[in-house]
Formats: C-alpha cells, structure tokens, sequence
C-alpha cells in the first residue's frame, strides 16, 4: 500500500510523492503550530506579567542553549501580519497559536485584572487570520503559568490553580470564543510535568537533587502537577459545554504527545516494556479522558504517590473532549528493566521499568534529524490505531508533526534549503493517510512549526520552521524550499 511503498525510503521520498491534498478526505485541515513564548517576545510589553518561563531563563540561562531566551523570540507580537502573509502563502487551512495567558491576566487571576492590550493584541491576530480565511486553532496553556501564581501557590503543584486556569479560560472563551471555533485547554500535560518537574530541564526547573535541582522531588510533584493538570483540563471543558458551546457551536479538546514504542526484542518482557512506556507517558492521560483512572499499572506500580480522583471528578474527566489532539514526531525501542531489590522510587520516568533505546544493534530506529527526532513514519500510523483501538476511535488533530536542523549559522540561501522536511512531511502524510484508509478518524495535520523560533531549553540552536528566522537581519521571515513542495502538496 502507500504507506509501505512511501516508508520503504523514509528519506528519500520523490518531491512529485502523489500524494496531493485531494487523496485526503474532503474538508481535511493542514495547517501549521506555534507557542506564545516561543514566538512572541514582548515578553514585558503590552501589559504582559511575567510567566514562569521568564523567570527560568532569566534565573536559570545556564539550562538553556547559548543563555538564551523568549525576551523577543521571533517577535510575532509586532510581526503577527507577517505569520500570517507566510501561512497564506504556502497556502495552509489552519494556524495553531496559543494565548499567553499572563498577558491577559497579567497577576493569573481575573480578581488581578484583564489586560485590555493583551485582549486587543489577540483579537487583532484573529482578525487578520479571519480576513485571510485561516482558521485559528488555539492552545490556552502551552506551558507558560503567570509567575504570580507560582509565588502564590506553587502553580499547578496547587489544586487552586484549576480555578485560575477556568477564569482565564472564561475571558478567553467570552472575548474570542465568537471567532475562534476550535480550542485545546492544554498542550502536552506529560512535557510539562516531566520536563518541568521530574528532569527540571524546562520551567519552573524542579526535580531531585540526584537529577540536579536545588528544589523539588521527582518522585512525586510530576504526579501532583499531572493531576491537577487533569482536573484543570476538565473543569475548563466542563465550564466551556456548559455556558458558551450552545451558543458559539466550537469544539474542545486536549493535545497529548507521545512517541511509539517498538519492544526492543521479541521477548515477553520486552513487550511488556512497551506497553508500560506508552501507557506512562500517553495512558497518563488517555486513561482518565477515557475511563476515568489512570492506567492500572501505573496504580500498580506508583502505588501510593498517584493521587486519587473523587468519583465526582472521575466522572467529569471521563470524555471531556471533542477531539484528541496528538504530538507525533519519533519513536524509540523499549527494552525491559528488571527490578532490583533495593530499588527506591526515583522518578516518574525510572517509575516504568523501561530502557527507551534510539538504537538495534548499532542501527538507529530511523534516521535522526535535529538532536532528537529519528524519522520512523510507522510510528505515526502505529499510534494512531493504538489510539483507535484502545480508546474507542476518538476524533483526532495531529495538532503536531515536523522535524528539525541544527542552526549551524549558514548563510540565507543554504540555510532556507530543507529538503529532509520535504521529506519527512510527505511520509507522514502518507502514514496518516493509511490510518484514515484503516478508519482512524483523523481530521487534521499541524505542521510544527511555521517559523523557526525559541525551541525551549534548546534555544535557537535547533529549527523547527516551514520559514527561516534572520536574527540577524530585522527577524526577517524567509520561506525554506521545502515549501514550495508543500504549497504544490495542497493545491493538488
Ligand atoms: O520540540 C519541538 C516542539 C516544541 O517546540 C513544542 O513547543 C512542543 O509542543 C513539542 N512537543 N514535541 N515537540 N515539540
């Protein structure tokens, strides 16, 4: 099939891959994906409060690549006409954005006060998405707490935060929601608590002393903030269907992210250790969203630090969601780790019980691309059928799919030349394709991202755009040629 045919050369796919638009249902969305901090700067302009990103790379730049920061990102928050013009041009459906939410709530709470300019800030990008006949897509939370309610309350350590998360949900939802048809309450909830709270390499950088932290525990705070991420999500959609989906007819979900793991041999163990490692990073929350209780090896073996939910709450989180939206970019192999006696809880990760390996023998899984996405288009397909068949055919966004190149400083021409992400799209693509073919209810593919931009602790040092970033030269926008290829993908 396709899918076959397109995998067996995962980077060499030709450029005239037949594999335009229209074999795609009709209505389909391509679009591209963002992040407020990643791209918008201004990161003390406009009334915007300091989120906690601010503050780690301002307390902390010797966790990201070259101490840099989001300060000025891409500066989308003066340049948001020009991502716009970009994603006309390559003649995309859809642009994937989140909305800071300390520039709208500049304290995090709406009793701290709404900040008129982040309300007319955002209403100018979707105004001018709308006038181009782009729809947006918007995260609430990608990432970005008010540092105000870190100070407060420790941020989503704190069960509080879930009210605070549902005021700003609610301005949000009243001031765009007659526009804005399409929203996803979180972005990546297992990111941001394990890069955030068990490995302490994004923000608020808390983790265990053994992992290098002055301040958290690994073993538990990943598992506090998961749940309160869980009952924040819920209360928003639960808020959402109940005073505005009525009336502005839009749709909610949540975007998850998770790699496909391949055991690592044929050996019982082996794929034992690949059911565990998806169900810990994406049963975590598939779990709840389906059934109402994280996934029972996970009740097995984290025992007493996964918290419980209340059967009210269980019965609220149990199909809060529209749609699922997916983060696909990689795969790893899974490869048994055997308990040893002595063995104390570390972490959420060591939780699991599984090596996740790039490499067979010396063989990587897929060719690597960037520092970290090994291409492995069958990964996609996996996953999606996985998640048809384990948790009842949901409606999906791929709401992130895309590869990298390391910055190596070349000049504009070289640097606009990216013939791996031509390659790496229409695999994918194809893979999609195939799960559709196979009854996956897949509505959508994001392209992350549309410009390069602050690729958290990475830096600048890794792009991820469909269009070139000239720090050098006023931020210029340059489309790189793997777009002309995708410009003729969607008009075909
Ligand atoms: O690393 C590239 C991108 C980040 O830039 C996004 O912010 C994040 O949602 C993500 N998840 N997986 N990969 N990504």
């Amino acid at each position: 099939a396709l899918g076959e045919k397109l995998e067996a050369i995962p980077t060499a796919v030709p450029a005239e891959v037949a594999l335009g638009r229209s074999s795609f249902p009709r209505g389909f969305v391509f679009g591209a994906a963002s992040a407020a901090y990643q791209v918008e700067g201004a990161w003390n302009e406009g009334g915007r409060g300091p989120s906690i990103w601010d503050t780690f790379t301002h307390h902390q730049p010797e966790k990201i690549h070259g101490e840099s920061n989001g300060d000025k990102a891409t500066d989308s928050y003066n340049k948001y006409k020009e991502d716009v013009k970009l994603t006309k041009e390559v003649g995309l459906d859809s642009y994937r954005f989140s909305i800071s939410w300390s520039r709208i709530l500049p304290k995090g709470t709406l009793l701290g006060g709404v900040n008129p300019e982040g309300i007319k800030y955002y209403n100018n990008l979707i105004n001018e998405l709308l006038k181009n006949g782009i729809r947006p897509f918007v995260t609430l939370f990608h990432w970005d707490v008010p540092q105000a309610l870190e100070d407060a309350y420790g941020g989503f350590r704190d069960p509080e935060i879930v009210n605070d998360f549902k005021g700003f949900a609610s301005i949000c939802f009243e001031e765009f929601g007659d526009r804005v048809k399409h929203w996803i309450t979180l972005n990546e909830p297992w990111s941001f608590s394990s890069m955030g709270y068990t490995f302490g390499l994004h923000a608020p950088g808390r983790c265990s002393s053994w992992y290098g932290c002055t301040v958290g525990d690994s073993s538990t705070e990943p598992y506090t903030v998961t749940h309160n991420l869980i009952l924040a999500h819920a209360e928003v959609v639960k808020l959402y269907k109940e005073k505005f989906q009525a009336t502005q007819k839009g749709e909610i979900g949540i975007t998850l992210n998770s790699m496909w793991y391949e055991p690592y041999s044929k050996s019982h163990h082996d794929k034992e250790a690949a059911n565990r490692a998806i169900d810990f990073m994406f049963g975590w929350y598939m779990d709840p969203l389906v059934y109402g209780d994280y996934p029972f090896i996970m009740r097995a073996l984290v025992s007493e630090r996964l918290p419980y939910f209340t059967y009210r709450q269980s019965e609220m989180i149990k199909g809060s969601y529209d749609f699922i939206g997916i983060n696909y970019y990689t795969s790893r192999y899974a490869q048994h780790d055997p308990f040893v006696q002595d063995d104390s809880p570390d972490s959420s990760y060591e939780d699991q019980y599984v090596q996740q390996l790039v490499e067979k023998n010396g063989i990587p899984i897929g060719p690597l691309q960037g520092s970290w996405v090994n291409v492995c288009p069958s990964g996609m397909k996996e996953l999606l059928l996985y998640t048809k068949k384990r948790y009842n055919n949901p409606k999906i966004y791929i709401t992130e799919n895309g590869t990298a190149e390391i910055d190596k400083d070349l000049p504009l021409e070289q640097a606009s030349e990216d013939p791996h992400r031509q390659d790496y799209l229409a695999v994918h693509f194809a893979q999609v394709l195939e799960a559709i073919r196979e009854g996956v209810r897949v509505r959508g593919h994001f392209t992350w991202s549309l410009t390069d931009n602050f690729e958290w602790q990475k830096g600048y040092s890794e792009r991820f755009g469909l269009a070139y970033i000239d720090y050098d030269n006023g931020f210029d926008r340059h489309l790189k040629t793997s777009t002309e290829w995708f410009s003729k993908f969607l008009k075909s």
